[in-house]
């Protein structure tokens, strides 16, 4: 292997893992079929097709400006693609509203976070209950159930912030805001988590944990995870597959193993000529 994809840490570290080979033998959880997105002149995606099994990990990686955060977007349904589309489950969502997906098991986190920075952790995934609770937000706030309190405490225990339960999210360092972006996310009781760099801003130990985490809920409770991570350590480690793209297109895709010795992948990260040094 090119000795400069180990620099960049694109060496895959879990062979085993191979998942994603079921792909061609069931139905994708989330297909998105052919999707082209232009902004005025410039074609941000174009015509990428790519599919994730349930409960699955695939990443979603390439360069800066590569178009993955509007492919995220276009998922999550905040932007309309100008052709193509989005199949949940069997069921054509390109035309839903954002509020619709959440409904239909879709949560996300931000690349730049939505959180309530005068609320408390424990508040802020609190509120990410109200979608399935019959309760309004002030109402769940003045008064949770026990049943919703206990699932809020025990999600913000799984991210690993239960000693800053109380503490004001904005207090929080940045790392620790995504992983409370994340614990409210998953109040939302997703079958899809659209996770937008969820490592960037967490030290080492802290990567690990959310590499258990991510894997647990993936594996354990069926959910499938798509995400978007510039931290390779994370992607190889934990994905089943992995799309990349580079100026709005596919080059390449398959396993951990695969992309790392991929030479159009090599070349997109590290320029021409470089997979042959
Ligand atoms: N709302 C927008 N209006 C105009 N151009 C946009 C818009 N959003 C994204 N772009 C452009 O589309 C291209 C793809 O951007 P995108 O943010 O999807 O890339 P990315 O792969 O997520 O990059 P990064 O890793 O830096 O977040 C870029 O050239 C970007 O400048």
């Amino acid at each position: 292997m090119n000795a400069l994809v180990m620099d960049a840490g694109l060496q895959a570290q879990a062979p085993t893992r191979a998942a994603g080979a079921q792909m061609a033998t069931t139905t994708p959880f989330l297909d998105v079929r052919g999707i082209t997105v232009r902004f005025g002149g410039l074609t941000a995606v174009n015509n990428l097709s790519f599919q994730v099994a349930q409960g699955t990990v695939h990443a979603l990686i390439g360069p800066n400006g590569a178009g993955k955060s509007t492919t995220f977007n276009c998922i999550s349904r905040y932007y309309q693609p100008t052709e193509g589309a989005i199949v949940l489950d069997g069921v054509d969502v390109s035309r839903a509203r954002p509020h619709q997906m959440a409904g239909m098991g879709v949560a996300r986190t931000f690349q730049n976070l939505e959180l309530f920075g005068e609320l408390s952790v424990y508040e802020n995934v609190l509120l990410g209950c109200h979608s399935h609770s019959a309760r309004g937000p002030r109402a769940l706030l003045r008064r949770a159930t026990g049943e919703t309190r206990d699932l809020v405490d025990s999600l913000i225990e799984r991210v690993g912030l239960s000693h800053d339960r109380d503490t004001v999210a904005r207090e929080l360092d940045f790392g620790h805001q995504k992983l409370l972006e994340l614990a409210r996310a998953l109040a939302l009781k997703p079958r899809l988590l659209l996770l937008d760099e969820p490592a960037a801003g967490l030290r080492n130990r802290d990567i690990e944990s959310l590499d258990h985490l991510l894997s647990d809920l993936a594996r354990r409770d069926g959910i499938t995870v798509l995400l978007v991570e510039h931290v390779m350590q994370l992607v190889m480690s934990i994905s089943d597959r992995i799309t990349v793209m580079s100026f709005g297109e596919k080059i390449a895709e398959g396993t951990p193993a695969e992309i790392g010795r991929n030479e159009r992948v090599i070349e997109a990260y590290l320029g021409k000529g470089a997979a042959n040094e």
